[in-house]
């Protein structure tokens, strides 16, 4: 490690991270301390090293910068499952999309492997590109949905893609002015800040073919060995699988030859241009642990309590990189959100400025409920709560109603109560649901009636 080049640097509040954490929570300092330096520091130049004993941070280009209070927003990295195979990508941030598009230009057929975000919207917007799709669940999307509402998605999947797309009702946020130079930064390096909501509108995601989808999923398996074309050639041969669309499961020999071949653990082989691991991320917490003890959760992130501190002295985390480790309120739970993001970098802010004079604050409102709104399948898709019963254990019951290809709605409840519930398309419920949740109102004599579609439950609860 090279020594300090300058003389070290002093800031009240330095933050590390130019994600929509680290960014909203310099903002944020910034308000609150108008007349402050607040540093932000992101990728570029990477942090070596936080030395806490003597609240200083080394950077590799040698500077040093004294803080009193550090909030660590480094976010994540995908967590691939093989490192270092050329024919594996993972996608976080505008560099590794772009790469992805890139390969995506020539290839005729891709893997895609993992059930969660990437892989749901990946499979929908991709065309002129067999995908292959490989989740270990029974059902599509198991981080977001339950069977029914996979099953609900899935009818859309096999259809022909609609023209017109919902529209965006969100603020977008995007590369521009200051922003633009701190991402610009960022990619110098090789971690970028991760693409959030929208995040593949400006790409265009079309493969050589003709056809718009050809989706094949390959279901309860994982991915057991991956050969490159030449292991594969001098390897015993093995028969190849041919991809028919979802509903045909029958198997045929595939004659092409393909730059990588993949096992899966249910013996099907396919080949492929390349592959896609959506299959989660893992903190950055690496350049932090060096000669500190942080107290590290069972995910890989920085533990936080609910003032967003670590367990080192005046280090605070927010974002990806952190592992919320407080008693949450019974209707939320970490998931690593842009939203969530936002939330704890913002929240992160106010608890250090509420700290460095002294003065106490209350758990921020944001945290009371879980609540995500997204689209997959341009279908407005809202979760709330306990969306999926989770932690709940046998003691609950679902109230359901589903018009095909319309929409999807799903309430949890748990002695009468609202606990979580999941909206897809324009059910224009999420308000009143979201109180209900909220209010804990017991809703044991509106049994079915809840969700009765000639009852305006709207004016119902009002
Ligand atoms: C493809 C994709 C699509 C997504 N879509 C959605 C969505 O639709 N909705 C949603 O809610 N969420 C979505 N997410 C998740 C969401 O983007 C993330 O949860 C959120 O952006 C995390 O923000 P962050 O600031 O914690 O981390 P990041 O955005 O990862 O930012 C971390 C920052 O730290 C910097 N950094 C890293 N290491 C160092 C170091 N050693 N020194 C200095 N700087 C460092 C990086 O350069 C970066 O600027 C998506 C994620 C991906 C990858
Ligand atoms: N619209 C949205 O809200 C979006 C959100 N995101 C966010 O971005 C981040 C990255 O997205 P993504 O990578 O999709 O992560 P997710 O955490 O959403 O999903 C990861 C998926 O991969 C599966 N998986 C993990 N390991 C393996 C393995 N070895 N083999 C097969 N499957 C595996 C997981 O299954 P299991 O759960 O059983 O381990 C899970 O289905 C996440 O934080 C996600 O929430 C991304 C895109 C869109």
């Amino acid at each position: 490690m090279e020594g300090p080049c300058s003389p070290p640097t002093a800031g009240k509040f330095v933050v590390v991270g130019g994600g929509i954490a680290g960014v909203t929570c310099a903002e944020q300092l910034a308000i609150n301390f108008p007349s402050e330096d607040i540093l932000l520091i992101t990728a570029s130049p990477v942090i070596k090293a936080v030395t806490n004993f003597k609240q200083c941070i080394l950077t590799e280009d040698g500077n040093q910068h004294i803080y009193k209070k550090l909030c660590l927003c480094a976010g994540a990295k995908p967590k691939l499952i093989c490192e270092g195979n050329p024919y594996v990508l993972g996608i976080r941030d505008t560099d590794s999309a772009q790469e992805f598009q890139k390969q995506l230009t020539k290839a005729k057929r891709i893997m895609i492997i993992g059930n969660g975000g990437i892989a749901l919207e990946l499979v929908y917007e991709i065309e002129g590109c067999e995908v292959i799709w490989v989740i270990k669940d029974k059902a599509i999307g198991n981080t977001f949905f339950d069977a029914g509402a996979a099953e609900f998605l899935t009818s859309k999947l096999i259809d022909e893609k609609p023209e017109a797309k919902i529209a965006q009702k969100r603020t977008r946020y995007t590369t521009e002015g200051w922003k633009k130079e701190v991402q610009a930064r960022a990619n110098a390096g090789n971690i970028g800040s991760a693409l959030g909501p929208d995040w593949h509108e400006g790409l265009d995601l079309k493969g050589t073919k003709e056809f718009s989808h050809k989706i094949h999923i390959e279901t309860m398996c994982e991915v057991k060995k991956i050969y490159l074309q030449e292991e594969f050639r001098i390897s015993e041969k093995k028969s190849l699988t041919f991809p028919r669309d979802h509903h045909d499961q029958s198997v045929t020999t595939d004659k092409e030859i393909w730059p990588v071949y993949v096992e899966l653990t249910n013996e099907k082989i396919y080949g492929c241009d390349f592959i896609v691991s959506a299959t989660g991320v893992t903190p950055n917490i690496e350049p932090f642990l060096c000669g500190n003890n942080f107290d590290v959760g069972e995910d890989g992130g920085l533990k936080v309590d609910d003032h967003m501190h670590t367990s080192l002295p005046d280090i605070y985390a927010a974002g990806d990189i952190c592992t919320a480790s407080w008693h949450p309120s019974p209707v939320w739970q970490q998931m690593r959100l842009w939203t969530q993001a936002r939330q704890m970098g913002w929240y992160a802010a106010k608890c250090m400025a509420a700290a460095s004079v002294g003065e106490s604050i209350d758990m921020d409102f944001s945290f009371e409920l879980f609540a995500h709104v997204t689209k997959f399948f341009n279908y407005k898709v809202v979760l709330l709560g306990k969306y999926n019963a989770q932690g709940l254990g046998s003691n609950h019951e679902l109230l359901l109603r589903c018009t095909k290809g319309q929409e999807y709605i799903k309430a949890v409840l748990q002695n009468g109560r609202m606990m979580g519930a999941v909206l897809i398309g324009e059910t224009d419920l999420e308000e009143t649901f979201e109180n209900l949740i909220l209010n804990q109102m017991n809703l044991s004599a509106y049994g079915e009636d809840l969700l009765d579609p000639n009852i305006d439950i709207e004016d119902y609860f009002d």
